[in-house]
């Protein structure tokens, strides 16, 4: 077990903003944490690491409490740039990690070089640009080479091609047997990277594989959804009914069994849309076009 989640809850004042989370991480993956601004993002991870504590419930990380602090030896979480100090140098950060967890210097240049920070890495911090920070921050995270990733924003402020290779790290990472739990709005580069998606709303997860919905899917106005989405799921075929069109995520090649189904069952088809299918098309069906 890499990471297990029970029923966490907690509250600021009135206000519960998680209501009783449970999730499971049994094998390396990259699994994506996705909720509006103020959904509760950073207080769940908060919790995971420690730093937060639950009202209620329990997390266990690699077999061990998270309230073990010898955790930290085999998990990192990247936070945001506000656990930075202005008046250090970047490799001051990587030093005091390297110090306290045992980590040598070679090693510490590695990860440097590896990440790209080398230019840069003997400067004050407060002269760094925010994508700078965020090389830093990653920097720091991965120099304990973790089994358990947990990022907090990673791609916050970054310009399209740090971003890309950001994810190429990341993905790298994965391949060599890191698991990453990363929270972002960005969704694009969240399909790039993962297909499994934890959805946070209204203090609840909504877990999801994405890749189940295909990446294509088409939009059917048709006469009766309800009666042609009972047809099809009876042949296993992925649909949806949404504003009373019938969503069916199939390749257009796989469509001819669907219009078989429905002229069968004497279903009139009037219009068919296709639609490209992402984290973001979910996204929206689950909070909401204007969220
Ligand atoms: N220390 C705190 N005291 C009181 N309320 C807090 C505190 N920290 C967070 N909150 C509230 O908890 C809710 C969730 O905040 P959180 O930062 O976890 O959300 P988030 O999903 O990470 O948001 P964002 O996407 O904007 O970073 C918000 O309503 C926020 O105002």
């Amino acid at each position: 077990m890499i990471l297990s989640v029970k029923e966490i809850r907690k509250s600021y004042g009135k206000e519960e903003v998680l209501k009783g989370i449970t999730f499971e991480i049994t094998q390396p993956q990259i699994i994506a944490l996705v909720g509006p601004n103020g959904s509760g993002k950073t207080t769940l991870l908060n919790v995971i690491t420690n730093l937060l504590s639950a009202d209620t419930g329990n997390v266990t990380v690699l077999g061990k409490s998270n309230k073990d602090p010898n955790i930290f030896r085999e998990i990192s979480y990247m936070q945001d740039n506000s656990v930075l100090y202005d008046y250090l140098t970047g490799y001051d950060h990587l030093q005091f990690i390297g110090d306290v967890q045992g980590i040598t210097k070679e090693k510490i240049l590695e990860v440097v070089n590896w990440i790209g920070i080398d230019s840069y890495m003997h400067k004050k911090v407060g002269k760094y640009s925010l994508g700078m920070k965020q090389h830093l921050l990653l920097a720091m995270a991965i120099v304990n080479q973790p089994k358990l990733l947990i990022l907090d924003e990673p791609l916050n402020g970054l310009d399209p091609s740090n971003a890309i290779k950001i994810r190429k790290i990341m993905l790298k990472l994965y391949k060599d047997g890191t698991t990453i739990l990363l929270s972002s709005h960005n969704l694009d580069e969240i399909d790039r990277l993962t297909s499994q998606i934890m959805f946070l709303k209204d203090g609840n997860l909504i877990k999801e594989d994405i890749s189940v919905y295909e990446k294509t899917c088409y939009d059917l106005s048709i006469s009766d959804s309800k009666k042609a989405k009972e047809v099809l799921e009876g042949y296993e075929i992925p649909v949806e009914i949404v504003d009373d069109k019938l969503r069916v995520f199939k390749e257009a090649s796989d469509l001819y069994l669907v219009f078989k189904e429905l002229e069968k069952n004497k279903i009139v088809l009037d219009d068919i849309q296709k639609k490209v299918w992402g984290s973001e098309e979910r996204y929206k069906m689950i909070f909401g076009e204007d969220s």
